[in-house]
């Protein structure tokens, strides 16, 4: 049985269990989460080094970091130190989105590294197979070999799959009769829609949906519905090509609850800030409550080098008004493949944007965390506001570079015009 079907028998699975504990949450309230498909405890069977992950209602937002190389930067050991930092600096989940140099190999070697919660989308190796090793084109790509890819990435232990199933005929149409400034800027979104034009066919993950459900369920893996149509820039937000795919992805998350599989949906992309709280109504509603995967929101298109933070910015208000899972941008986004740096910056950026939805969310502990903070800083203890510090390393070396350390000394900002010094001194 999977975790849904066991949920759904009201059995408590030894995955909900640990996963409950984790992430400080009654393993009973989770299942029963899981069994309404607004939870998820994400874990492939084959994933046998990896930790079960709960996503979704009452659980903390969770953050995904990227990383995988391109046709330009095929390093392994880069991709594994940015496994190991994404992992450091807190990630919750790593996506292995290759599509350069030994896919396999890359794959493998991240899975081995971390027991995080791994993610993939097995079209991009399908169609690099195509193309590199093959000699074809992507729309050459057979159903066969679609599915095949697929079936391969759930050998290896991915956790979540992304599957871009809404990507369908009449979206298309209905993108083209609107018109859109971007069209599509998702990478398995375009493969697809290139592939349907030139084969003159449906999208065969859409067309044999029941075929990628059956052929996920022994794993036990999670579908992430991915969002081919999602917006490139913020004028093409909220479109009807964008709302066209959320109904059908709504749909078949219905048919894989049906068949026993958990289900998270992916979300936009670039959405102006007062459009995003909409956007994730909108989601939560024709998606029947699934966890809800965000990447970004970006929520201006003009900052290239600093799009973790418009990342950060739509994030936030994207988790306080309900999405469960963040995926972050790095300050790379729009420029150039991301380096361990900018893995590492924008994990740190999207915790942020995280935990302060956690505090809006009332998740148990969040403000807590602020408040112990706030005593300690009013108190000059540095250790303590370090350890509770998002970055503890980062808080520890600006101190220590700025040439003061004395424990419960001012810092460099105000020195001895410290305005919690000034305050002490009206108590004495
Ligand atoms: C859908 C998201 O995936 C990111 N993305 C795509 N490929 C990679 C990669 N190799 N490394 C990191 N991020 C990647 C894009 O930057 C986009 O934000
Ligand atoms: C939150 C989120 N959305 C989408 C994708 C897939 O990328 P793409 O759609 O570009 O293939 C992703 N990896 N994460
Ligand atoms: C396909 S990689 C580029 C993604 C793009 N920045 C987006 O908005 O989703
Ligand atoms: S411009 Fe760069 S990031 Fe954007 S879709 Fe093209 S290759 Fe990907
Ligand atoms: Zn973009």
């Amino acid at each position: 049985m999977t975790q849904l079907e066991l949920a759904r028998q009201g059995i408590v699975s030894d995955k909900m269990q640990q996963a409950a504990e984790a992430a400080g949450i009654d393993a009973e309230i989770l299942r029963q989460r899981i069994a309404e498909g607004t939870a998820i405890v994400c874990h492939n069977n084959r994933h046998t080094n990896g930790l079960p992950l709960a996503v979704g209602k009452g659980l903390p937002t969770r953050v995904n970091a990227n990383i995988g190389t391109s046709k330009d930067d095929t390093s392994i050991d880069k991709e594994l130190e940015k496994a190991r930092v994404a992992v450091a600096a807190g990630a919750d989940a790593i996506m292995d989105l290759s599509t350069g140099g030994p896919i396999d190999e890359i794959r493998h070697a991240i899975i081995a590294e971390t027991q995080a919660c791994i993610g993939s989308v097995p079209l991009y190796q399908a169609a690099c197979d195509t193309v590199v090793k093959k000699g074809k084109a992507i729309v050459d790509m057979s159903v066969d070999e679609i599915f095949d890819g697929i079936k391969k990435h759930l050998d290896d232990g991915v956790d979540f799959i992304t599957v871009h199933c809404g990507v369908t005929r009449a979206t298309v149409e209905r993108m083209d009769n609107e018109g859109r400034i971007m069209e599509v800027v998702s990478r398995g979104g375009s493969f697809t829609v290139a592939w349907m034009a030139h084969n003159d066919a449906e999208n065969p993950l859409f067309e044999h949906y029941d075929r990628l459900l059956e052929l996920v369920k022994p794993y036990d893996a999670t579908l992430s519905l991915g969002d081919g149509f999602r917006p490139g820039c913020l004028a093409d937000a909220t479109d009807r090509a964008q709302i066209h795919e959320l109904i059908i992805l709504g749909e078949l998350t219905q048919r894989a609850w049906d068949a026993g599989i958990q289900v998270m949906i992916e979300g936009p992309g670039h959405v102006p800030l007062n459009q995003i709280e909409a956007n994730i109504q909108l989601q939560k509603r024709l998606c029947h409550g699934a966890p809800f995967y965000v990447l970004g929101p970006l929520v201006t298109d003009i900052a290239p080098g600093y799009d973790h933070i418009t990342c950060a910015i739509g994030g936030a208000i994207a988790a306080s008004a309900g999405a469960d899972f963040l995926c972050y941008v790095t300050p790379s986004e729009h420029l150039c493949l991301p380096n361990v740096k900018d893995v590492h910056e924008g994990v740190m950026a999207t915790r942020v944007a995280a935990h302060a939805a956690d505090i809006v969310k009332g998740l148990p502990g969040a403000m807590e965390k602020d408040i112990a903070m706030s005593k300690a800083r009013k108190a000059l203890d540095w250790e303590t506001q370090y350890c509770l510090a998002i970055d503890p390393e980062l808080a520890r070396k600006r101190r220590g570079e700025s040439g003061v350390d004395e424990e419960h000394g001012a810092c460099t900002m105000c020195g001895e015009f410290c305005a919690y010094k000034v305050m002490d001194e009206r108590k004495k």
